[in-house]
């Protein structure tokens, strides 16, 4: 049971994050097929467990992020996702459900069997000889009427589970979901599916796209209120016309056509929009006044009437073996269609028969889509590499013989994590399957373990960094990390709860130790990498941090590239150079000392800022200030032990510091690389003390006076380490909402207080809003 419950739990994080890669950050990090095949997993264990189906769970709800900057409206009517199936006997059985439903024969041949079972139920208790024969042909007809039910279904199966009105196929264009709304023949409104239930008001980039009518007309009458749904594309020849723009102009280029319409939609000014050539096609129906139509074809034939373009493709098909042959057909055909397409949709035909099959919270049951598989390819991987990303985080890429797939060739391709390189035993000379997530970076799905030669070797992770040689710090996976942690607490919660209700506590399993197959990633620990110098140049210069006047990021740039900085250290003798620094493009006599005086000035900012500064990992602005007045210099803070960092008291509080940020700042300051950056920075004047009155006067007093009760999981802190941290700021850490609450902080799944502290009016903050708030005074 625990063991579902955390299956589930890990699939919901893990599709949401998929989620919002796809989503928000365009960016998929794995296919289709891949992130449906864990949707189905979730949907199963949720089956079984119906009590763990929670709103919020993905399987019930439609994906999609509004997007800032547009008005969210809506929608008249839903708008629905689709089921689909990369499995043709999945498809099937779709099919079968939808005959079973909607034969009339199967309806008459039920009826019958419903009638008999209330006669056979009201002749309950009845004993006479006329009754015991009735009840007796009662029982037969039953049993014959579930014979001939039986032998229809098998006809179905045999025919393609034929229905009245038959089946449309249609590609399934992989665009952006669109309804547009015309009243009284005018378009008045687009908007995006956004959660299906609301979408975002996307009119002005939509009336610049040619194939969507400004004015419904034609012969047939217009009623009032239509509203049009369909899918928004971009075409390739225009997906590769913009690309080109776009680096000419030395901008990214768009990873691929959806990801291209979508961020053309998204865009605030209408005239990007226009210029990118895209296409509406519709393939639905929204809010309609008048008579309805009785077919989907009907409604197509309307529509191209009124100049709203439908597919061509479109086919009415019989029976699903007339379907399947159109799905294999367009398997082949959808190559040389201008635009992408990942599948064909199959819709039952008529729309009285639509509502009578309804449906799911995220489905309807009349239309369902077959998806064509993610192209892949076998070949062999020959080498890893580790590269350091700017945030120092270390990658593995996978080397392989060239080979081609989904439109390209393919030499490379990402192994994310170790954890991920150890789920599947993925090692160098291994023959692999390859293939493309969402079309876009190449992945290895898998091992073929058949083919694994006895050269073939584990990959093993770099210990230190391969660009500057610093020492590696480790991450693992959160939720297991908080399992390990959690236990002894779930332990005693369970053991409370048995006492109370007079039973046995039930053993909870211990969680497994974490180990590589945890790892969640690498990071090279040196703030001064070069691989991450830039990113971590511009965070130093930051105004919470040194506070370097006059040294943007541009600057940064050009110092870099100039090679006159290549520490931290380095910027405080840069005066030194006065006459390369000059020589810089747009740097001036005054823009250079303005620099020079930014850069003196900062060596005065205190301990906290330089700690900060160093961007040393989990030790943010809250940690550092903290640390430094706690330690009041860097010489007593390098002479802690992790452990005392991780523990000292504040006023008899918790520090809010923690496990975490005290490893973290101990091995930085123990290693070679971090006493050369302070041992720099001491040479150059940089003071590395703190005293009262560095402090900023609020610190301490960010929630003087406030009482805040905190709930619900958090993802950052440890609820005592959060209440260290009320208590550090001058706030009080109570355990209920109340009227005198000033917030409530709410993690995860928060309950009853987050309920309360709605009713009665207190602000929820977040942990984000909680760190926003410290900051803002601190
Ligand atoms: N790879 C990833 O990380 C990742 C993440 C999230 C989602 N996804 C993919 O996206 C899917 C979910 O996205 P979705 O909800 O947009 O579903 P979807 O894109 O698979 O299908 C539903 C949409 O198809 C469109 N459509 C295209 N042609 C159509 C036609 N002829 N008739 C009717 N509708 C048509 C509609 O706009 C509808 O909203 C997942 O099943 C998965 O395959 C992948
Ligand atoms: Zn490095």
């Amino acid at each position: 049971m625990a063991d579902f419950h955390q299956e589930i739990e890990r699939l919901r994080d893990e599709i949401r994050g998929h989620d919002r890669r796809y989503y928000v950050d365009a960016t998929p990090t794995v296919s289709d097929q891949e992130y449906d095949r864990l949707l189905s997993r979730l949907k199963e264990l949720e089956a079984a467990h119906p009590e763990l189906v929670t709103p919020d769970s993905p399987t019930q709800r439609v994906a999609g992020e509004p997007i800032d900057g547009f008005q969210t409206v809506e929608h008249a009517r839903r708008m629905y996702s689709i089921d689909n199936s990369y499995d043709a006997a999945e498809l099937g059985e779709w099919a079968r459900r939808c005959f079973e439903a909607v034969d009339p024969e199967i309806a008459a041949l039920e009826a019958e069997i419903t009638a008999l079972g209330a006669e056979h139920e009201g002749l309950k208790g009845k004993r006479d000889d006329a009754t015991t024969r009735r009840r007796k042909e009662i029982e037969d007809r039953r049993l014959e009427l579930a014979g001939v039910r039986a032998e229809r279904l098998a006809w179905g199966e045999e025919h393609g589970y034929p229905v009245d009105g038959g089946y449309t196929c249609e590609p399934k264009i992989d665009g952006v979901a669109v309804s547009l709304r015309y009243e009284e023949g005018k378009l008045v409104q687009a908007l995006s599916r956004g959660d299906g239930r609301r979408g975002d008001d996307i009119t002005a980039n939509v009336r610049t796209i040619r194939s969507v009518p400004l004015t419904l007309s034609g012969k047939r009458p217009v009623p009032e209120v239509v509203e049009v749904r369909g899918e928004i594309v971009m075409p390739q020849a225009d997906f590769e016309r913009v690309n080109a723009a776009l680096v000419a102009e030395g901008k990214e280029p768009i990873v691929n056509p959806r990801n291209g319409t979508a961020g053309t939609l998204k865009q605030l000014d209408p005239q990007v929009a226009a210029a990118r050539g895209l296409r509406f096609i519709a393939h639905g129906q929204g809010e309609l006044t008048g008579a309805p139509f009785a077919t989907y074809e009907d409604w197509l034939a309307a529509l191209a009437d009124w100049g709203v373009p439908t597919n061509p493709l479109t086919k009415a098909c019989g029976d699903m073996r007339a379907a399947l042959a159109y799905i294999d057909g367009f398997a082949t055909d959808r190559a040389g269609l201008g635009y992408g397409t990942d599948g064909v949709v199959v819709k039952v035909g008529r729309y009285d028969l639509q509502e009578q099959l309804g449906y799911t919270s995220r489905f309807p049951r009349w239309c369902m889509a077959y998806k064509y598989a993610a192209e892949q390819a076998v070949t062999e991987l020959l080498e890893v590499d580790w590269q350091v990303g700017k945030t120092g985080k270390l990658t593995p890429r996978a080397k392989m013989t060239p080979v081609f797939v989904a439109g390209t060739t393919v030499q490379h391709a990402t192994l994310h994590n170790l954890g991920e390189v150890r789920r599947k035993d993925i090692r160098t000379g291994d023959t692999v399957v390859i293939e493309k997530a969402g079309e876009i970076i190449p992945q290895v799905v898998s091992v073929v373990l058949e083919k694994r030669s006895a050269g073939a070797t584990p990959i093993e992770p770099p210990v230190t960094c391969p660009v500057c040689g610093a020492e590696v710090l480790i991450e693992y996976d959160q939720r297991r990390q908080n399992d390990i942690t959690s236990y002894q607490a779930r332990v005693e919660r369970e053991k409370k709860a048995a006492e109370k209700a007079g039973r046995e506590p039930s053993e909870i399993p211990h969680p497994e130790p974490l180990s590589e197959l945890d790892e969640s990633g690498r990071y090279c620990s040196d703030p001064e990498c070069p691989a991450q110098l830039k990113e971590r140049l511009i965070h130093f210069a930051g105004r919470s941090q040194m506070d370097i006047d006059g040294m943007g990021e541009k600057v940064v740039e050009q110092l870099l590239d100039a090679g006159l900085v290549r520490s931290y250290g380095d910027l405080f003798s840069l005066h030194e150079k006065r006459d390369a620094v000059l020589a810089l493009e747009r740097m001036g006599e005054k823009k250079a000392d303005n620099l020079f005086a930014g850069i003196e000035a900062a060596k005065q900012r205190g301990l906290a800022r330089v700690l900060v500064g160093l961007g040393v990992r989990h030790v943010g602005s809250t940690a550092s200030q903290i640390l430094a007045a706690h330690y009041g210099s860097i010489d007593a803070l390098t002479a802690a032990s992790e452990e005392e960092i991780a523990t000292f008291k504040v006023d008899g509080a918790e520090s809010g510091i923690g496990d975490e940020i005290a490893r973290s700042i101990a091995e930085y300051l123990r290693s070679a690389k971090g006493r050369h950056v302070i041992d720099e920075l001491r040479e150059a004047g940089v003071r590395l003390e703190e005293t009262a009155a560095d402090r900023p006067a609020t610190l301490g007093a960010a929630l003087a006076g406030k009482t805040l009760v905190v709930t619900g999981t958090l993802t950052k802190y440890s609820r005592s380490e959060i209440e260290g941290l009320i208590a550090q700021h001058g706030g009080k850490p109570t355990g209920s909402v109340s009227k005198s609450t000033d917030y409530l902080v709410a993690g995860e799944k928060a309950g009853s207080k987050l309920a309360k502290a709605e009713k009665l009016g207190v602000p929820v903050l977040s942990e984000t809003d909680f760190e926003q708030l410290l900051a803002a005074t601190d």
